[in-house]
This record gives structure tokens, sequence and C-alpha cells, in this order.
């Protein structure tokens, strides 16, 4: 595949730090589309998707006729689900049309269309690099914020599987071929659902154990098996806040950037063997927590690496 889509997506109603929507910005500014076309592809730039501001969204005496519980106690879910749904649409459209959807968050929330937009065009598994298990549910979360949830809503978990969030499930992503790597953050509300599911999981503490090597190559064949690809989805929280500041929930003890980069090595190396790889997406740069752009820049780095940079 030598087109590259790089879908923008400005999203901020998903997390309680504002700031995440210039993520595309700052992702671009470090020189994204130029690195990549010295690789040798084709980068198109698709127009960044249109994200509400929140201080012109829903209405509050709309928000309170809600009747819904589940719906209130969420922020910003009939936004998200616009947004979710111009994504899907954009990425589907991307991998129907043969070219490559290079999604930049933004939130975690987007990956609700991300997810379900690759899942239309192809059958694939999943590899979630994140501090977070983001599978939180309307009814779980006790911070109401969409990008706690976005696993949980693509698998249908709890009052997902109800007909209105229709929307928001991936079609066709099941469990057994979602793999979440780098786990150190799971809220006491949401572990049950997370080990009651069938989705495998890696810690932080089992990267120490058996090394990122074991750890990535694990993850490469559980989601890839039986499946046309995966979708890798990014977020950068799960490198350690010393290395990649730019992040709204950072938690101490992530990976570091030789783990972050060796994981990417290996999804390439994958992805030249079987060429696997049909979606990626980096999400949660907060430009506005960062230092000198340098979570942006090792979301370029990384999106380079996993889309083959070699060193030799
Ligand atoms: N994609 C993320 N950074 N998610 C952070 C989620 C934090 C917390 N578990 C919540 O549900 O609010
Ligand atoms: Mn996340
Ligand atoms: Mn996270």
């Amino acid at each position: 595949m030598s087109h590259i889509r790089i879908i923008g997506v400005p999203m901020d109603l998903g997390a309680d730090r504002r700031g995440v929507d210039m993520g595309p910005s700052a992702i671009r500014a470090a020189g994204l589309s130029e690195r990549l076309d010295d690789l040798g592809y084709d980068c198109e730039e698709a127009s960044d998707l249109v994200v509400p501001n929140p201080e012109e969204v829903t209405d509050p005496e709309e928000r309170k006729s809600r009747t819904d519980l589940d719906q209130k106690k969420t922020k910003y879910l009939p936004e998200v689900e616009e947004v979710s749904t111009q994504l899907a649409d954009e990425a589907e459209e991307a991998i129907q049309e043969n070219e490559f959807p290079l999604i930049l968050g933004g939130d975690h929330s987007i990956a609700i269309g991300s997810l379900s937009g690759t899942s239309r065009a192809a059958n694939v598994g999943v590899i979630w690099f994140d501090a977070h298990s983001d599978f939180n549910t309307p009814k779980t979360t006790s911070s109401g914020n969409v990008h706690g949830m976005p696993l949980a809503a693509a698998l249908g978990v709890g009052e997902f599987e109800k007909p209105e969030y229709e929307w928001a499930r991936a079609a066709g992503i099941v469990p057994e071929r979602v793999v979440l790597v780098g786990l150190r953050s799971v809220d006491d509300t949401e572990r049950d659902a997370v080990k009651q599911s069938n989705v495998t999981t890696f810690t932080m503490a089992d990267i120490d154990e058996q090394g990122i090597e074991n750890v990535v190559d694990q993850a490469l064949k559980i989601a890839s098996k039986n499946v046309d690809g995966i979708h890798v989805s990014f977020d950068l929280d799960w490198i350690d806040p010393t290395v990649a500041p730019g992040v709204g929930t950072p938690v101490r003890g992530g990976a570091t950037f030789r783990e972050a980069r060796y994981a990417l090595e290996a999804v390439a190396e994958a992805n030249d063997r079987d060429s696997i790889l049909r979606s990626l997406e980096f999400v949660e740069v907060n430009p506005i927590l960062d230092r000198e752009n340098r979570t942006a820049t090792i979301a370029v780095e990384l999106a380079e690496t996993a889309l083959g940079r070699k060193l030799l």
C-alpha cells in the first residue's frame, strides 16, 4: 500500500483536559507527512474532521430532558457519536480505495470510529498500546469521559450491547482478537469487565517479566490469527510520562522509548512478512501539556517505524 490517508480528528470532548484537540496539528507540525513522503509513500491529507467546540454543544436543557440515566452521566455522547460516524465512514472509504488510514487524535474516544470503520472494510484484530484498559461503560465510568470507554464500546460490553449504541460497536471485532499491551491503570469499576472478557491483556509487569519482544510477538500472533489484518491503536500515555509528557492522563511506570520503538518495529516486520497492518492511530497527544512538542515528535517517529522506516 503506497497511499496513506492522514485523517486528523481534533477531538477533545471525550477527555477532561482541554488541548488534546490540537494533537493533529502538533503531529503534523512535527513533520509527519514529510517523513512519510521520504519513506516513499504518497500522503494524502484529508481535511480534519469537524468536531464541535465544547462551548457550543449540547443545549443544557436538552441534556436535562434526556431520560436515559447513563447518557446524562456520559459527557458529550451525542457529539462523540456524530464524530465517530464521520470517522468510521472516512476510514472505511480509505481502505476500500486502497489507501492506508493513519488517524491522528484527539482523545481516545475517536477509536470508536476507527474501529467501526476499519472493521467494516476488513476483518481485523486489534493491538491496543495503552496505560489504561478503556473498558468503562456509561454505567461504570466515574469520570464520565468517553476516552475511558472506546474498547468496551467497540466490543459491545455492558450497556453498549443496547440497540441505541449500535453506532459504537465495531461489527466483526471479537475480544479473542483484541490485545491490550502496557496496562498499568485499570479502574475498580472496569476491572471485572476486563477480566470477564476474552481480550488478552499484557500489563507493564508482564513486559518486565517476559520482555517486550515476547509480549509483542504474542500480541501479533493473537490479534492477527484468522483475520485479514490488524488495527493498531497507540495511546501515547503508554510511554512513560517523563519521556512523553504531553498526555492528559499520565501514569508513572510506562514504557521506555526503546520498548515503544521495538514494539512498532515488530509490527512493521510482521507487516513486511504478511501485510497485516490495515490501519493505525496515534491518540491523546496534548500539546498544551507537552514540552517543545516532544510527544508529537515521538508519535511521528513511531508512525515512521510502524510504516517501515529501517535503520539499516
Ligand atoms: N484513553 C485514555 N487516556 N483513557 C483514560 C481513562 C481514564 C479512566 N479510566 C476513565 O475512565 O476516565
Ligand atoms: Mn486510551
Ligand atoms: Mn491511556
